[in-house]
């Protein structure tokens, strides 16, 4: 079933994500009052407009450390679960108490990985968004710290808020952190540092750079241009701002509306540094990175004074003199809804390699056969997701080279107990979802270490496109990879499927690097069929 989002003409849906160095303050864990605070009057202020806003909250662990008077995160994960426990309602009482000087309702929403890799949660999950978002109340989302472990994190909330911001068709998300752009090069060392503004193809952003975090955060810039890249895929825009300065947030938004509109987005385009909003250089430098020095005196300005970019049409809202700020542009056809939640939602537990003939086949709307598989990794169920990565197979592994392994035991018939089956390597351990790289891994198979892979490793390297539910198990794929689908009851004894995935159950990575002497994702993407299954009112 589709989730229909209806809009009324005009408005926007916002997602603002605020780290835990934007909520708490990294030595004494003293909630920031001043940032809170105008986050709230901005939210009021976007919701008073007619828009929606959602708000991604980290912070549960820096106040319960407060709470409970402890210096530093504790290593023990009980411990810190523990602690994101007490913090976690203090939190959303200090939210209540400043939404409810404005008369504005709230909710609060807890959402762990686990929770969503559920087809028909994710949609509950959805339809609530949809409801409160309706009724004019500002969720505030946060990871179920006390749920979730390494297995079922999303792992910092930069990843959180941009799977939020897919699920309720967002058209801005706000990465707010504490530097106020990215810029070109380190401007600490470069005083020539160019603000980047606009970057129109997250793919062709150089990946250098740095992934510090503070101490309480899991996040880094690292974690937020995966974020960007994951919402942009979803048709967000997305922008990375200072949280110092929240006000700013409106007047970014009338700039980008303004800049939509005109449709007059340049390319990657940079500026020369602009300190017109008050950030000296020093405090900017962290250019790439995520500075671990909050600095409290840019936080602690009045509410007028900071605000005043949002109030008024000054000067700094015009074009040319906007805060400063880097934004990145959607994708013109987003992945949408189902799709959108095969790529995201689920976590991959394994990993097809294919031919250029079977990703052929895929751009033309064809479900993946076992003939085109190359190689698995992982261990994987039926019905649970993979990445799709795409090789070029070597001559001594062509399909038609393909024996048949026979069942070795009557149980092989069944399709739940088979006999194991020799590997001609041993499998790598299948890795839990890493949040840092939640899309367009390029993989590799270096983790074996008997016999090398039946695919080419650097000329060209292999290269994720999507992911995909399957029909078959890994150990099953291992012995009809190659074969034609006639021979797959022949192979298993039965045969559930002709395809080891079917073309609905394949969502294609919205875009990537481009790779000259590798089929181009952007056709494929208009090829797949990706977007469409939702409607936007
Ligand atoms: N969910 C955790 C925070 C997760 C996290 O570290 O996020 P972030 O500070 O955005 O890197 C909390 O509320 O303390």
């Amino acid at each position: 079933m589709a989730v229909h989002m209806r809009k009324l003409p005009g408005q926007l849906t916002v997602v603002i994500k605020l780290g835990t160095s934007s909520i708490v303050d990294e030595k004494t864990h003293q909630p920031l009052l001043s940032i809170l605070s105008l986050i709230v009057e901005t939210a009021c202020k976007l919701h008073a407009e007619g828009h929606r806003v959602v708000i991604v909250s980290s912070g549960a662990i820096g106040v319960g450390l407060r709470r409970m008077n402890l210096p530093r995160r504790p290593k023990h994960l009980p411990q810190v679960q523990a602690l994101a426990a007490i913090g976690q309602c203090r939190l959303m009482s200090l939210w209540d108490q400043l939404f409810g000087n404005l008369q504005q309702p709230i909710a609060q929403v807890l959402l762990t990985r686990n929770d969503i890799a559920d087809r028909t949660q994710y949609q509950n999950a959805q339809n609530t968004f949809i409801e409160l978002l309706s009724m004019g109340v500002i969720p505030i989302v946060n990871e179920n710290d006390t749920l979730a472990v390494t297995e079922i994190k999303f792992g910092d909330n930069d990843t959180l808020s941009a799977i939020t911001a897919g699920m309720v068709q967002a058209d801005y998300l706000f990465l707010m952190t504490d530097v106020d752009c990215l810029y070109d090069k380190n401007p600490r060392s470069n005083p020539d540092a160019k603000a980047i503004q606009v970057v129109e193809d997250i793919a062709e952003l150089a990946a250098d750079v740095s992934s510090a975090g503070s101490a309480l955060g899991t996040g880094g810039m690292s974690t937020k241009i995966v974020a960007a890249r994951l919402a942009t895929s979803a048709g967000v825009t997305t922008v990375i701002t200072k949280s110092s300065k929240p006000g700013n947030i409106r007047a970014i938004i009338r700039h980008a509306e303004r800049e939509r509109k005109k449709g007059m987005s340049s390319r990657n385009s940079t500026s020369n540094l602009q300190d017109n909003d008050e950030v000296p250089l020093a405090q900017a430098a962290a250019l790439n990175l995520h500075s671990s020095t909050h600095d409290l005196s840019a936080s602690t300005g009045s509410l007028r004074e900071q605000d005043q970019v949002a109030r008024t049409p000054s000067p700094q809202t015009e074009p040319e003199n906007v805060p400063l700020h880097t934004r990145f542009l959607p994708i013109s056809h987003p992945i949408r809804d189902r799709y959108f939640w095969i790529l995201h939602g689920l976590a991959p537990h394994g990993t097809i390699y294919i031919d250029q003939g079977a990703w052929t086949a895929l751009n033309d709307k064809a479900g993946l056969l076992p003939v085109g598989i190359v190689d698995v990794d992982g261990h994987f169920a039926q019905q649970e997701a993979v990445r799709i990565v795409v090789v070029k197979r070597l001559s001594r592994s062509s399909p038609k080279s393909q024996p048949i392994s026979q069942p070795t035991t009557p149980a092989a018939t069944s399709h739940s107990v088979h006999a194991p089956i020799p590997l001609r390597h041993p499998l790598p351990h299948t890795p839990s979802y890493n949040s840092h790289r939640p899309d367009l891994v390029h993989t590799t198979s270096s983790s074996r270490i008997t016999s090398p892979p039946p695919y080419e490793l650097h000329n060209p390297a292999p290269f994720e496109i999507g992911r995909a539910v399957v029909n078959y198990s890994a150990t099953e794929i291992r012995r009809i990879m190659g074969l034609h689908s006639t021979q797959i009851r022949e192979a298993l004894g039965y045969a559930d499927s002709e395809y080891v995935a079917l073309r609905e159950n394949i969502a294609f990575a919205g875009r990537e690097r481009s790779r000259p002497s590798t089929p181009d994702y952007r056709t494929a993407e208009r090829r797949s069929g990706n977007g469409g299954e939702v409607e936007v009112h």
